[in-house]
């Protein structure tokens, strides 16, 4: 029998697996939304984090979910407890973090979505792992040690599972992905800001697509 964070674990894990990279959005004109959850989808990027950086984040979550059913969208810059049950309401299937905090993990204990909740340090990934965490966004990857901080974390916490994020591009993200304890990486190079402000799907889509086949590289 399963308790319950394997149970996260698992509901994680499906989720983050099917796509090797996580678009990391951030949608600040609403009709935006479907249009560009759309595109990565098609691009062959189906698992999407919207960050709650903009005033636009929760109703483009409450829209991407009515509207894009290839897409599994997710919320990211999950801050607070007061978030966490926001993108809950609005949708989300899973939550992530830059970051945890003892409210936060507090509040993930009560959800029905799971929480991957941010580390950059050991400690912060032993304080996850003795609330029975197994999965966490590594944040900010790049500026946090990178691949060699990833393969140091491996032998200590063995069933430790990453998805690297900050400072990750389409030329750094096969090194991520080549490492067995990484299952997916995040990142926003697949949506440049210009293209986004042109409404330019058809180059996002480009950019998802050759994005979705890195692991195979
Ligand atoms: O907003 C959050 O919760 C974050 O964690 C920040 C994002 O992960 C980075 O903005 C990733 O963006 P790039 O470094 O451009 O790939």
């Amino acid at each position: 029998m399963n308790n319950p964070m394997e149970l996260h674990a698992e509901r994680i894990d499906q989720v983050l697996a099917r796509a090797p990279v996580v678009p990391v959005l951030s949608i600040a004109r609403i009709e935006d939304a479907v249009p560009l959850a759309r595109a990565l989808v098609d691009g062959g990027l189906p698992v999407l984090e919207v960050t709650l950086r903009t005033d636009a984040a929760i109703g483009a979550i409450r829209a991407i979910r009515e509207q894009v059913p290839g897409a599994s969208v997710g919320a990211g810059t999950v801050l607070s407890a007061r978030d966490l049950s926001a993108v809950e309401a609005a949708g989300a299937l899973f939550a992530i973090s830059p970051g945890a905090t003892d409210a936060l993990y507090a509040a993930a204990s009560d959800a029905r979505i799971p929480l991957l909740p941010g580390i950059a340090t050991a400690s912060e990934l032993m304080h996850g792992m003795e609330l029975g965490y197994q999965r966490f966004k590594f944040f900010p990857a790049e500026s946090s040690g990178g691949i060699a901080a990833l393969k140091s974390f491996a032998s200590p916490f063995a069933q430790a599972r990453f998805c690297p994020t900050g400072g990750i591009d389409a030329a750094k993200a096969p090194a991520y992905l080549a490492l067995p304890n990484v299952i997916t990486v995040g990142g926003s190079w697949m949506v440049p800001a210009d293209a986004l402000a042109d409404g330019d799907w058809q180059r996002v889509a480009n950019l998802a697509r050759e994005a979705a086949v890195l692991r195979e590289r």
